[in-house]
């Protein structure tokens, strides 16, 4: 079993911004999603595990190894997949495996070939070996990014917001693919999509403004709403006076009428109940309402 535990980590950058504030979490094998929206510190927070930047206080620990002072403990056993590739040069997916593999330290040839292969199967790419990767799709390029992140089988693999610009068929596929992965590893899923940690994981944090303001299983977060959340129809004209009198944790156009969401312990004047989801648990904590 892997264990990645994260104590009171704080990171201000040069110029003084305060991007995390007193961390803590304590990470074990499966997908482990980092939920929050836009600006929240999530990559913040990633670079700081992988070592890229120290945080100014707190420690990080990887399977008992301090990757603060010693970065390259983690680095060796990390797989990496950002949100987008930069450039793809001009040559087959094998062969560009291959060159990721001999800088990951994969450096038995016949070891290489095997790894390569088997990761080309697990991600269904293998009919593509011999194409082009800048001629792939945004799924099979994802996809391709599994593979890469897993060569030389890492003990931890890094996953940043994965599924932006999928189609819902591919993002179910790559969903697949990191469960299974995330069953033997850990799998760090930097997100703000609710439904991807709702898919996927089975422990998540909730990031904001660089302090995790809730962290759980996402079952006892939407169970924890049960018979609180509620909702109601308005026209926008009443929205200004819903805010102030109720507590409003999201407001959306269903078939063009805008409906908002309130939490409160007992239904409101006019609300009807509905069965709490992850992403109403997601908007409570965001919108500071409980
Ligand atoms: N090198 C830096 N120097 C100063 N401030 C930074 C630096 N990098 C990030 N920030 C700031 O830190 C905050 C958190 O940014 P970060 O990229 O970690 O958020 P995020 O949750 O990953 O957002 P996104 O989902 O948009 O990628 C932002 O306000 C950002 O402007």
């Amino acid at each position: 079993m892997n264990t990645l535990n994260i104590s009171n980590v704080s990171l201000v950058y040069n110029n003084g911004y305060q991007a995390l504030t007193a961390i803590n979490l304590e990470v074990t094998n499966g997908v482990f999603g980092l939920l929050g929206p836009n600006g929240a510190g999530k990559s913040s927070l990633m670079k700081t595990i992988v070592g890229l930047q120290k945080p100014t206080e707190g420690t990080i620990c990887f399977n008992h190894v301090d990757v603060v002072k010693n970065a390259l403990e983690i680095q060796k056993q990390l797989g990496f997949l950002p949100q987008y590739f930069g450039v793809y040069p001009k040559i087959s997916a094998y062969n560009l495996l291959q060159h990721l593999a001999k800088l990951k330290g994969v450096s038995n040839r016949q070891e290489r070939h095997n790894q390569i292969l088997n990761l080309l199967d697990k991600v269904n790419l293998l009919d593509a070996k011999n194409k082009e990767v800048h001629t792939f799709s945004g799924g099979m390029k994802q996809r391709f990014g599994v593979a890469q992140a897993l060569l030389g089988n890492p003990s931890i693999v890094i996953v940043d917001e994965p599924t932006a610009g999928l189609d819902p068929e591919e993002r179910n596929r790559f969903n697949s693919l990191l469960s299974q992965i995330g069953e033997d590893i850990i799998v760090l899923l930097s997100t703000h999509l609710v439904a991807d940690v709702r898919n996927l994981c089975s422990e998540m944090a909730i990031i904001k403004q660089g302090t995790v303001v809730a962290k759980g299983k996402p079952n006892q977060f939407i169970e924890a709403l049960q018979g609180k959340i509620w909702q109601k129809a308005i026209c926008k004209a009443e929205l200004n006076s819903m805010a102030s009198n109720y507590n409003v944790i999201s407001k959306q156009f269903i078939e063009k009428v805008m409906h908002i969401t309130v939490y409160s312990d007992t239904c409101p004047a006019g609300f009807k109940a509905v069965v709490p989801n992850l992403e109403h648990a997601y908007f409570t904590f965001l919108n500071n309402v409980k």
